[in-house]
């Protein structure tokens, strides 16, 4: 019947909303059957009496009319209930799924493409959806009643009970036999699925280069072959299915046609009563016809347990490096469980007193790496202390930030905050302790409000205005027709690189965090903005521990400790007029940049 461990597990949170569905849909089977049974005694009692007037048949045709009416009814609740139930399972299960992602980090979020996330997100999501609300119903109801009708065929006869049985134990059984074969084409399509999104998106995403590079046409053949590619895997699924289904369906009538040819021989040689062979063909239509609801309704359990095997394949991705929070952290049943967790107050670890960072012979190497990105590294920064870090590109400066925000974890040395090691543990407390300013800053779709407030989800408009001031994204915010309420699009793509920067400083300032991060977070600005930025920087230096990773000489020349790192190490550091002195590096890079 294609029940998994996985499958039970999904459907926590949505117990009492599937269960309804089921039951209803019982009912709705049952209620049915009786307008069989009642339809049995009708055309009995007619066979009988020869008369229409009796009050038997009319209490007969009067339960078959409120049964009718009755199961319209019931089918209109099945709607609603089932669609309840439905939306209760994508709330759950991609609630789970967000937190899982969450709790793995960036560093997993690189392994895995938007297409393959897209696809788990929605496809295999309404594919158990499909599986609770409209395989499992179906499935239960058609055996429960199925057993009902045979239990009072096997009392009329037992061979017409046992040759039932058996249609029925074969009708089950065929689909168990594709189970394999459905498994892996039900893989095939939706990994086919996952790259066809996956290209789709890269190329709306890519779309300047695209056309930049008149490489539109060929993305465009590319594409077509993808789809091409996905119809065929859907296409061999459903010749499986279909090959399945007529298997199913053939046994279902040769089991229907059996059952009714052996009550009519039984019934002639005397074994059954002349009185129940009515009752007992229309017990045979009301065991069977649900039954061929079924052989649509198998192929929706197939994708449910393929799409519940992938699902778990996923939440229970294991790794050694979890973003653990307050939120994420804590696994919630349901969305509403999560909600509550997200109104929970956060941020509640910031320290007020002195900060104090420390890298202590720091190493890490990315998976998969063929040498270390980060060797040996060590330095210390605290509240009043600025720190620049400098170097040629790819030298690891971001990968150190990162390992500062917990997405990755050293494999050697210790990154510490006030004693506390990084580790799943703390993360959350490096977390509520640092904002950071990155070359690539996200920009979420809704309003710049919103975007900005992000940092410090209960600052006053005052403190909202202040950093956007400190960040000079003010003036423009303002002169925008719907000032702070303008809408972002989906990547902030209507603003200019520089002002999603200046965004992004003014949701790090709010955030008020005693360390602060730029990973070239002015690099682009205009030299005016730059120059007010640094001021602003340099307004904070006496009360945060900051980090900036320059390529400008302004703000290098405000850091208190410079660390030159090339290669994953950092070969010098001191004071900008000691490397002047004492660096080749430094002075090359000196050059470059003036
Ligand atoms: N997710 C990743 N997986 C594997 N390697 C990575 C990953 N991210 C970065 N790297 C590699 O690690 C090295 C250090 O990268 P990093 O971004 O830290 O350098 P950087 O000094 O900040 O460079 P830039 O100044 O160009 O931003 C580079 O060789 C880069 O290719």
């Amino acid at each position: 019947m294609f029940i998994n461990k996985a499958l039970l597990a999904f459907s926590k949170g949505s117990e009492s909303k599937i269960s309804k569905a089921i039951f209803l849909q019982l009912i709705i089977t049952l209620f049915s059957s009786a307008v069989s049974v009642c339809l049995s005694i009708l055309i009995n009692e007619l066979l009988k009496s020869m008369q229409i007037g009796s009050s038997s048949v009319s209490i007969l045709i009067g339960s078959i009319f409120v049964l009718l009416i009755v199961i319209k009814f019931l089918h209109r609740l099945n709607v609603r209930v089932v669609n309840e139930a439905g939306r209760s399972i994508k709330d759950n299960v991609r609630a789970k799924i967000l937190q899982k992602l969450f709790l793995l980090g960036p560093e997993y979020a690189d392994t895995i493409r938007t297409g393959s996330l897209t696809s788990m997100f929605t496809t295999r999501v309404e594919w158990l959806m499909n599986y609770y609300t409209k395989y499992l119903p179906v499935i239960l109801s058609a055996v429960l009643n199925a057993g009902i009708f045979i239990i009072f065929l096997m009392y009329v006869d037992i061979y017409t009970g046992m040759v039932s049985i058996v249609s029925v134990v074969m009708m089950l059984a065929i689909p168990m036999l594709f189970f394999g074969i459905m498994k892996e084409k039900g893989k095939k399509e939706w990994e086919e699925h996952a790259t066809y999104y996956s290209e789709c998106l890269d190329g709306l995403q890519g779309m300047v280069s695209l056309k930049a590079f008149n490489a539109d046409a060929k993305y465009v053949r590319d594409i077509k072959n993808y789809g091409e590619n996905y119809r065929k895997a859907i296409m061999a699924h459903l010749k499986v299915t279909i090959i399945e289904g007529t298997f199913s369906e053939f046994f279902l009538r040769v089991g229907t046609a059996l059952t009714i040819a052996i009550t009519g021989l039984r019934c002639a040689y005397g074994y059954v009563d002349k009185s129940f062979l009515i009752y007992s063909f229309f017990a045979i239509g009301a065991a069977f016809s649900p039954m061929f609801n079924l052989i649509s309704a198998w192929h929706l359990g197939f994708q449910g347990v393929s799409g519940s095997y992938s699902l778990s394949e996923f939440l229970d991705t294991k790794s050694e490096n979890l973003m653990e929070n307050d939120v994420i952290g804590r696994e919630a049943k349901n969305r509403q469980e999560l909600e509550s967790l997200l109104d929970e107050k956060h941020f509640q670890n910031v320290i007020n007193g002195d900060v104090r960072l420390s890298f202590n012979k720091v190493s890490f190497r990315y998976k998969g790496a063929k040498k270390d990105t980060l060797k040996n590294i060590s330095f210390e920064l605290y509240k009043g202390k600025t720190i620049a870090l400098v170097g040629p590109s790819g030298g690891g400066k971001s990968t150190i930030a990162g390992l500062m925000m917990g997405f990755y974890r050293a494999d050697s040395g210790e990154v510490t905050l006030n004693e506390k090691v990084m580790n799943n543990e703390n993360a959350a407390f490096f977390g509520d302790n640092i904002a950071a300013v990155w070359q690539d800053n996200h920009l979420f779709y809704g309003s710049i409000y919103e975007n900005i407030k992000m940092g410090k989800p209960s600052a006053t408009d005052e403190e909202i205005y202040e950093a956007a001031k400190k960040a000079m994204i003010y003036d423009l915010i303002m002169s925008l027709p719907e000032e702070f309420d303008t809408g972002v699009d989906e990547l902030g793509s209507r603003f200019s690189a520089g002002e999603r920067q200046r965004i992004a400083i003014a949701r790090a300032l709010l955030k008020d965090a005693p360390i602060l991060i730029f990973d070239e977070a002015t690099s682009a600005l205009d030299r005016e903005n730059e120059r007010y930025i640094g001021e602003t920087i340099q307004s904070l230096k006496s009360d945060k521990a900051i980090l900036i990773i320059a390529h400008r000489l302004s703000t290098i020349s405000m850091a208190d400790e410079i660390l030159v790192v090339e290669d994953g190490e950092i070969i010098d550091r001191g004071n900008r007029q000691y490397l002047e002195e004492n660096c080749e590096l430094f002075r090359r890079l000196i050059r470059g940049v003036k």
